[in-house]
């Protein structure tokens, strides 16, 4: 048989460009450099990572089961156990503003640009009023009076917060708590319903209704086994709970057992503390029956020796983890996970690990972001964004003009005004018209809250983490077994407004200025 011929088609037209209308493949997106060669270990986070939820069924689950606390636990009216769960309503990244009863989606310079209180849209001006001093005076956004919606599991929060909020200001004097309460009691329940077993009893007992299996995440991990590589899970999910789930995705049929695939397996890991904390003890878990032993880690043996008696840990601290995995510095570790805070920012931060983020979201932006309705809107709206910056290029000389010369005549003065006041308003109505198009963009991605990358035309603040903390980023854990654990990942240019000049408004002034015959005005 003749031998094939591996081959590189470098002029393949695919390359050139995105097609017209482009299925999202499963592409991990590189915002930070990443040789794989230099990586010893991989690990991976399960919920929402290895575990791909059905998040519609999940998150139903979670928020009646926490509606259910709410009211006979917590005695809010009996009412809002008719409110009925929309799973599509509230996207990661948003914020939870606890004092105001509001939940709002920042761009990267902190700008609140949508905001809803209950399920009331506010408008710009109370926007503002209300945001734009904490926006100006640098302020975080941050606890205590916020609350960020870092993870899918959060959702549920963000909907029963609206809902009960709405249904206090639609009905006066029926709920005494305040908005911080009603926050600390909605977080409480939804907290309890993860703590107490009545997620996970259920999730237990119907798996396929919770779980997504992808027949490729063994292939893939037993790749990366094959590659030399220790391969890790560090979950924040107890062992009952961890077992149940991955026996589940552990295809039947399969040879051995689930926890072959891993050479560390650390579950009630307490992310973020996990990370920060050296002193929080490690103890052993037996997997017959989760029962736990103290331990002290590797200590006068080698990783070898110590993982030899057992592999299977509960808790402990990433001094724990670099021993057993063999690892000098955070660097030679790749971790992958689903939570923006704690998956990737804080092991970036704190302990340099590489980081891939597991983002479930970017099928359908990137499937909607080249869509050919949105790349035609999209056009259109960059027509409409350089006709207005002409106008407000033509409302600046116009402004110029009555400030450049002192011995401007009267009538001339007056001539001036008078464009001035037809182009001021030629510029707002092309700004209203821009805003209308920029909805209609936004609302191909997500009906309320828009594109989950961007807001306005800027990037949202979760955009933004995304950037500065994953070094990858793709839409599930199986895109890695796509390419080979070799791979070198490259960054893209980064840009900056110099690198596209032609864009920026100056060199627009600049460049009409030197043309001849530049100036409608100038020229009467
Ligand atoms: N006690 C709470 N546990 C929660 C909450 N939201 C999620 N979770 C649980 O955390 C782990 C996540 O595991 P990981 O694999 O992603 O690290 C999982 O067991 C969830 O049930 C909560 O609000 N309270
Ligand atoms: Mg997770």
């Amino acid at each position: 048989m003749p031998r094939a011929t591996l081959s590189y088609n470098s002029a393949s037209p695919l390359l050139k460009s995105v097609p017209g209308s482009y299925p999202y493949r499963g592409e991990i997106l590189c915002n930070r450099a990443l040789n794989m060669s230099k990586i010893k270990a991989v690990g991976f986070d399960m919920d929402y990572t290895l575990a791909m939820y059905n998040s519609e069924q999940f998150e139903t689950l979670s928020a009646t089961l926490a509606l259910e606390k709410l009211v006979n636990v917590l005695r809010y009216p009996k009412e809002l156990l008719s409110v009925q769960y929309d799973h599509s309503y509230f996207i990661r990244g948003l914020v939870v503003d606890k004092e105001r009863g509001n939940i709002i989606k920042l761009d990267r310079h902190k700008y609140v640009k949508r905001a809803l209180h209950g399920f009331k849209v506010l408008s710009k001006e109370e926007r503002t009023d209300i945001y734009d001093q904490i926006t100006k005076s640098g302020g975080g956004f941050a606890e205590p009076r916020f609350a960020v919606l870092d993870a899918m599991f959060a959702l549920p929060d963000a909907f029963l917060f609206g809902s009960v909020v709405q249904y206090k200001d639609d009905h006066p004097g029926e709920i005494a708590q305040d908005y911080k309460q009603i926050y600390r009691d909605v977080r409480s329940s939804v907290d309890m319903c993860h703590r107490d077993g009545s997620i996970k009893d259920l999730v237990a007992k119907e798996p396929k209704r919770f779980i997504l299996r992808d027949p490729s995440l063994i292939p893939m991990l037993r790749k990366l086994k094959r590659s030399g590589r220790k391969v890790f899970l560090l979950t924040n999910s107890l062992w009952n709970y961890t077992d149940t789930v991955m026996s589940y995705l552990y295809e039947e049929g399969e040879n051995g057992r689930w926890i072959d695939l891993f050479d560390v397996i650390i579950t009630g890991s307490a992310k973020p503390a996990f990370l920060l904390n050296p002193r929080l003890p490690l103890f052993r878990c037996d997997p017959a029956d989760g029962t736990l032993r103290n331990t002290e880690g590797v200590y006068g043996e080698s990783a070898e020796e110590y993982l030899s008696r057992g592999k299977c840990f509960q808790g402990g601290n990433y001094t724990h983890l670099h021993d057993m995995l063999s690892v000098s510095n955070g660097t030679q570790l790749l971790y992958v996970g689903d939570h923006i805070y704690s998956d990737v920012l804080r092991t970036k931060r704190t302990l340099g690990w590489r980081t891939m983020l597991i983002v479930p979201e970017l099928e359908h932006e990137i499937n909607t972001l080249y869509d050919e309705k949105t790349r035609s809107l999209r056009e259109e709206i960059e027509e409409m964004r350089d006709k207005r910056n002409d106008i407000d290029e033509w409302v600046d000389r116009l402004e110029g003009e009555l400030v450049s010369d002192e011995n401007v005549t009267p009538a001339r003065s007056a001539h001036v005004r008078q464009e001035l006041s037809t182009a001021r308003k030629e510029l707002q109505s092309s700004r209203e018209q821009i805003g209308t198009r920029v909805e209609e963009y936004h609302g191909r991605f997500h009906r309320i809250w828009g594109q989950l990358f961007k807001t306005g035309m800027q990037n949202s603040r979760f955009a933004e983490q995304v950037e500065n903390y994953a070094c990858l980023y793709t839409s599930r854990v199986t895109n890695i077994g796509l390419v080979s654990p070799e791979m070198y990942w490259r960054a893209m240019n980064d840009l900056m407004p110099h690198d596209r000049l032609s864009k920026s408004p100056m060199y627009r002034v600049l460049s009409r200025r030197a043309e001849p015959g530049c100036s409608k005005f100038v020229d009467e």
